[in-house]
């Protein structure tokens, strides 16, 4: 992981590559600059944490990297493909093919099965389910048993583990997710969390995740810091306390 000359061309090895991404949004009379010329590589297979003050733009970072929104100004390349250069069509369709999803808020459909709800990436995209595979991935993540139960029947690390097997089903290559456990206990939270990083680690996918909590930060490879919309720094393989102190420093919890 590196901040790139904003003209070098993407390498085989990288996964994500931003170059001098904007996002600004319309705020009344004036704009908000939520990214202001954001330039940086994700090293394919690494798992990456980014982390900042409340407001500093993370998830707007999160959103636009994985082409849930669309930047003002720059380039995202997400393997080899361009996405400032796709239309609106190709974008849902790359998104749905080749990258993982997974919410503070699960967003399981509720009166789907944990089965129908892991095996919809693939029926949105025309594909069926291999059985092999999605039996594979909800043990991976501890929903052996389970695949006949709704959502409403899970316990919030349930549903967080059906949505990470959700996210993995179509083998992408980048999974990003937005305070994964964000909304669950701080055991249950360190076992979703390890669900998610050796299942990736395990595909060979890249992981990036959006955090304020130090303790799944401290479980990445990197810590990228943002604060108000620029990169600041990072840190390689930190303690939680290392990376509480430079939360301090950067006026965040
Ligand atoms: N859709 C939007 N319309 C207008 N302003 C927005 C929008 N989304 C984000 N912003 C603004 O952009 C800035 C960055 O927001 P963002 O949600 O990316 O920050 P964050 O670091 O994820 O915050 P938090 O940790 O509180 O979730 C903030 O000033 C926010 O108010």
């Amino acid at each position: 992981m590196h901040a790139p000359t904003p003209t070098a061309p993407p390498r085989a090895a990288t996964a994500v590559h931003l170059m001098q991404v904007d996002k600004a949004f319309p705020d009344g009379a004036g704009v908000i600059h939520a990214l202001r010329s954001v330039s940086l590589t994700i090293a394919l297979g690494s798992f990456v944490a980014v982390m900042g003050p409340s407001g500093s733009g993370k998830s707007t970072f999160l959103n636009c990297a994985a082409g849930l929104d669309v930047p003002t100004g720059g380039r995202v390349v997400i393997g080899d493909t361009d996405l400032t250069g796709l239309s609106a069509d190709d974008l849902t369709r790359f998104r749905r093919d080749r990258i993982g999803f997974v919410f503070q808020s699960y967003n399981l459909i509720a009166h789907l099965t944990v089965a129908e709800n892991v095996g919809l990436p693939l029926i949105l995209g025309g594909r069926r389910p291999d059985p092999a595979w999605q039996h594979h991935l909800l043990s991976a993540v501890g929903l052996s048993g389970m695949e006949d139960r709704l959502p409403g029947e899970l316990s919030g690390g349930q549903a967080q583990r059906a949505a990470i097997a959700r996210a993995l089903i179509t083998r992408p290559e980048v999974v990003f997710a937005d305070e994964p456990t964000g909304a669950l206990d701080s055991n249950t939270a360190a076992h979703v969390l390890e669900v998610l990083r050796s299942t990736a680690k395990h595909l060979g996918q890249t992981l990036v995740v959006v955090t304020h909590d130090a303790r799944v930060a401290a479980a990445a490879d990197h810590v990228l810091f943002l604060a108000d919309g620029q990169f600041v720094g990072h840190l390689d393989t930190p303690t939680t306390e290392q990376i509480s102190a430079r939360m301090i420093e950067l006026g965040g919890r």
